[in-house]
């Protein structure tokens, strides 16, 4: 059953994909068992070709004589119901635990319907062991009698909130855990398990995302820890069927909350799969908490849980489970990723893996890179939160508690829910309706089947790589500022044109940092039209204005068009994290402001500039 750790890797990165799709069917339970329903019968079949092998195809389908469902849905691999989570686990986790000890973090995120086997699988129970055990188990039997030690932290994100689990009063719980039996009481005490397995309780259990992260550290002689890789399990809530009102589940506008925050959740994922330059982390509070453990080398694996009956949801997951897994990992400029991405997300359609070839795969590593550059350095996918750094924020140095990490290295801040949305917080894609026929990610979560389908539960993600026609502009304008700076004209990138783009300076353009003296007579607009010159007249008010965002006084700031009590106050809090937080437009969304704000803000500036 084992896979060796180089199979494994090779089955996913080889081919360019950052996320490993599994499927898991569960068992039957007791009760149904019992009743006549299931004929001990699952409705999904399970087809493989390259068994075993790295190659391994796996499809599924439903065997549902009453709905006329023929497709198939590739995944990487499916575990069935006669395997157990000890199968998963030693073909799944025991390979990537050397890789967490090697500095890797990795995350194993379990997606699903309501009851189809998130929890057993992630927590099990006291008699069945899940994957959260497992891994404990192997882990402390690696680190005993060496040099590391091992910390947990739980917590559980309801309702947009984060909650501590070990102690919901605290801002950060981190627990030491020296053996199984301790980390067993721990992870299955009844603050933790709020399912109603055991006791009958009249209260539903409230639906949310619980995660479980195991933190591997190095000790030195002088006592002092340094994080060396961390292990995420993550049981999200149960994808609802939000048009279905049931008595047993959540209410409408709770199941709408429920996926909204799912989909958030795999827009990021996806984003990240297809190697997409922006990842929509700012969308999910659970993405941004576990921001510094999704890029890069990191490994992701997506468990998608199937109920072995027919339950509404299932189809919708499978569906989502074969999107994933087809997604065409993107490698070229901004121009044409627009395609790429937006073809990979046509529904129903099908794709093969791309080639494996040398250059693909440079620029994917690039890519990969460029996600584990400092926050910084890779402006875009920064994400500027505000609130309690809780995990991985602090770190035991010399015995004492510090605040090691800062914004610059560790992405991991959680907000308790408190992005400033006085004036309008998140990109709602419904101000810009273009924004959301274009938006791939956003279509990902659709429901081909139909019967899932909710209006109300599209996603509000922006991807920003399908940007509109603003940050077109900017790179427009970046390109030409450059011009006016070398001797060498830059050309103007032409937004139609959808070749590979050879330079990378193309593709990110960086805003120059002095201000521009302007001399528009000496400029490189050779045709000498007035609207090419005031291209360089929009940039240095743009600069005059950044600069001004990142200097003024609060009530400088409060004065000005757009911003008031709130925002005025959340760009200080920016500043004090960096410096220069403004460097280009696009960092203005950071204050929750669409691109379409952005320019809207910026047109009341020139008016006031001539009032
Ligand atoms: N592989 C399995 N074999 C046998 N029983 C299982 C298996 N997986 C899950 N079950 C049983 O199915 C039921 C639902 O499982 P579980 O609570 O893990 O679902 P869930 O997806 O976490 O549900 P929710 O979305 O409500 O949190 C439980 O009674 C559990 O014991």
């Amino acid at each position: 059953m084992a896979l060796s750790s180089s199979n494994l890797s090779k089955s996913c990165s080889n081919l360019g994909e950052k996320v490993r799709v599994i499927a898991r069917i569960r068992g039957f339970t007791d009760q149904e068992l019992a009743s006549d329903a299931t004929h001990s019968k699952s409705m999904i079949s399970v087809s493989k070709s390259g068994k075993g092998g790295p190659f391994e195809t796996v499809k599924l389908s439903f065997d549902d004589q009453t709905s006329s469902r023929k497709n198939e849905y590739d995944v990487d691999h499916c575990y069935q119901q006669n395997e157990d989570t000890a199968d998963i686990f030693s073909r799944e986790i025991k390979p990537l635990i050397s890789r967490v000890f090697d500095g890797e973090n990795s995350t194993f995120i379990a997606f699903g319907a309501r009851d189809s086997g998130k929890t057993y699988t992630i927590q099990g129970s006291e008699e069945h062991f899940g994957l959260g055990m497992l891994a404990m188990d192997d882990i402390l039997k690696t680190v005993e009698g060496g040099k590391h030690r091992v910390t947990v932290s739980m917590y559980e994100v309801f309702q947009d909130h984060i909650y501590d689990m070990l102690d919901p009063r605290n801002p950060e719980i981190q627990v030491p855990v020296k053996s199984l039996s301790e980390f067993q009481k721990l992870y299955f005490s009844d603050s933790i398990s709020n399912k109603p397995t055991k006791k009958i309780t009249l209260e539903l259990p409230r639906k949310s995302h619980k995660a479980l992260m195991i933190n591997i550290l190095a000790c030195d002689e002088k006592g002092s820890s340094k994080l060396v890789g961390k292990m995420n399990f993550v049981d999200l809530a149960g994808y609802e069927n939000a048009r279905r009102n049931t008595i047993d589940g959540p209410n409408i506008s709770e199941s709408t909350r429920i996926n909204k925050s799912l989909n958030a959740l795999v827009n990021v994922i996806n984003a990240l799969n297809a190697n997409e330059s922006r990842v929509p982390f700012r969308e999910s509070k659970l993405a941004r908490v576990l921001q510094d453990s999704l890029g890069g080398n990191n490994h992701i694996s997506m468990l998608f849980c199937l109920n072995p009956l027919f339950c509404p949801g299932t189809v919708h997951v499978v569906t989502l489970a074969s999107r994933l897994k087809n997604i065409k990992p993107a490698v070229v400029c901004s121009a044409s990723k627009k395609q790429t991405n937006s073809s990979a997300s046509i529904s129903g359609k099908k794709y093969t893996k791309p080639p494996l070839s040398a250059n693909k795969m440079d620029s994917t590593r690039k890519q990969q890179t460029a996600s584990r550059l400092p926050l910084s350095a890779n402006k875009k996918t920064n994400t500027l939160v505000k609130g309690r750094n809780l995990f991985g924020g602090i770190e035991e140095v010399n015995g004492k508690k510090e605040q090691t990490l800062t914004m610059e290295n560790n992405p991991t801040n959680i907000v308790k829910s408190d992005i400033p949305d006085g004036d309008s917080t998140v990109v709602h894609v419904k101000e810009d309706a273009s924004v959301k026929t274009q938006n791939n990610t956003t279509e990902i979560l659709d429901d081909v089947n139909d019967d899932n389908k909710e209006k109300e539960n599209d996603c509000l993600v922006v991807n920003d790589s399908q940007s509109p026609p603003l940050s077109v502009k900017l790179k427009e304008m970046s390109n030409y500022l450059k011009s006016l700076n070398s001797s060498t004209p830059v050309p103007l990138h032409d937004s139609t044109n959808t070749q590979v783009c050879k330079s990378v300076d193309i593709m990110e353009p960086k805003t120059p940092k002095v201000t521009h003296k302007l001399d528009i007579s000496n400029s490189n607009c050779q045709s000498g039209s007035f609207s090419k010159r005031t291209t360089g007249l929009k940039q240095a008010l743009v600069q005059n204005y950044l600069h001004f965002l990142n200097t003024a006084t609060e009530d400088e700031l409060k004065g000005t068009s757009g911003i008031k009590e709130k925002r005025a106050s959340y760009i200080l809090e920016l500043r004090e994290k960096s410096p220069e937080p403004f460097k280009s437009l696009d960092d203005l969304q950071e204050l929750g402001l669409s691109s379409k704000q952005v320019k809207n803000m910026m047109k009341e500036v020139v008016k006031d500039l001539f009032s």
